[in-house]
């Protein structure tokens, strides 16, 4: 049997909490049972992380990923030569451009199938845009970089208590109403239901689907979009076969005795789906991208500039988004 590629891992910004939380997530790589990995750049940033936060960590450089498998035992395996200074809180250009290196080559070697899945580190958007990261995230980077239409990444949270997707992601909320639509609703859940079957093993998932107003709308007195968006949306959808249930009231879906009755919960807007993944599973929370021809997965929270450097930051939600991408690639692999 061939073994499975390895999981090409982006530094994120240097100046974040990535750095240190990859090179801890590697010392616990036996306890935690994680696939194997390497880095893409950043080999002098890890060394300083890992030794700020006073971890045992020996970064071993390769030149070529194939070799990531026989260094993994021994140390942490850093492909190629892209590296900065490591100042931790303190974001800054050479930081922001070896962030979007890292990322950059972590999704062409899975596009080209020399890694099984890409874990990003978290970047700062709005820094890194001063540098040329044209993308409003990097879900929508590696749509492009995987050749995905952009509508069809869709951002899905996962932890151990619950799934969330936004439909709309990094929108104004005013925007919010104005971006929903039958089409998108659609289209967005066929492939919610696609991914849960096809990457994590679901035979009929069952999906939840907010509303967008208080009470669901409370039959049109508190807004409409219940009434002549989701509801129709949802119609056709379950017409199709679709376990789809709602529209809900949102602020009673997620209370502990309502989870148990779905796999997922669909939800109109960014905090709508955020807010209660990381009230839950803030340690443990993956960002996955579903609808990709690759795996993607990020631990859900951001840079943390704050602690960077600090050794406050926890590794549990980057050990959780290996572990997700190791599990989503043996699930397509079995496919
Ligand atoms: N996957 C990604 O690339 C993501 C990137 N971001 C970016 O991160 C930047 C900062 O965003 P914020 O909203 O401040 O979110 P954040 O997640 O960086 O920080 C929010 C709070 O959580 C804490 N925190 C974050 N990670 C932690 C960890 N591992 N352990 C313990 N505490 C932790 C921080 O100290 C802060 O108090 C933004 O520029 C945003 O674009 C935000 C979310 C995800
Ligand atoms: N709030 C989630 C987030 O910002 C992650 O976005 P992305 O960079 O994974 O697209």
């Amino acid at each position: 049997m061939t073994r499975p590629k390895p999981i090409a891992v982006s530094l994120g910004d240097p100046a974040g909490v990535g750095p240190e939380l990859i090179a801890e997530a590697w010392l616990r790589l036996e306890s935690e049972r994680l696939p194997p990995f390497f880095v893409t750049g950043g080999a002098s940033v890890l060394t300083a992380a890992a030794a700020r936060r006073a971890i045992a960590v020996p970064v071993i450089r390769i030149e070529h990923e194939a070799e990531a498998h026989e260094a993994f035992s021994s140390g942490l395996p850093v492909l190629g030569h892209d590296d900065a200074e490591y100042r931790p809180g303190e974001p800054d250009e050479s930081g922001a451009r070896l962030a979007i290196a890292s990322l950059t080559r972590a999704a062409a070697l899975t596009v080209e199938g020399a890694a099984s899945a890409v874990v990003t580190g978290p970047i700062a958007k709005s820094h890194l845009a001063r540098y040329g990261f044209t993308q409003p995230g990097q879900t929508e980077f590696v749509a492009d970089a995987s050749g995905t239409p952009r509508e069809d990444a869709v951002m899905m949270l996962a932890g151990p208590s619950l799934r969330t997707v936004p439909l709309t992601v990094h929108a104004a909320l005013a925007d919010v109403p104005g971006l929903l639509s039958i089409a998108l609703i659609v289209r967005r859940v066929r492939i919610v239901a696609a991914s849960l079957m096809r990457d994590f093993g679901l035979v009929q998932p069952r999906i939840a689907v907010t509303g967008l107003n208080p009470h669901a709308g409370e039959d049109g007195r508190m807004g409409w979009e219940e009434r002549d968006v989701i509801g129709p949306a949802l119609a056709l959808l379950r017409d199709e076969g679709l376990a789809v249930t709602g529209p809900h009231p949102a602020d009673a879906l997620f209370a502990a005795h309502e989870r148990g009755g779905y796999d997922v919960a669909v939800c109109m807007y960014h905090d709508q789906a955020l807010i209660p993944i990381k009230t839950l599973d803030f340690d443990q929370g993956v960002n996955v991208t579903l609808g990709l021809p690759i795996v993607r997965t990020s631990p859900d929270h951001g840079t943390a500039f704050g602690i960077a450097g600090s050794g406050k930051a926890s590794a549990g939600a980057t050990i959780a988004a290996l572990r997700m991408a190791g599990q989503c690639s043996e699930h397509r692999a079995k496919r």
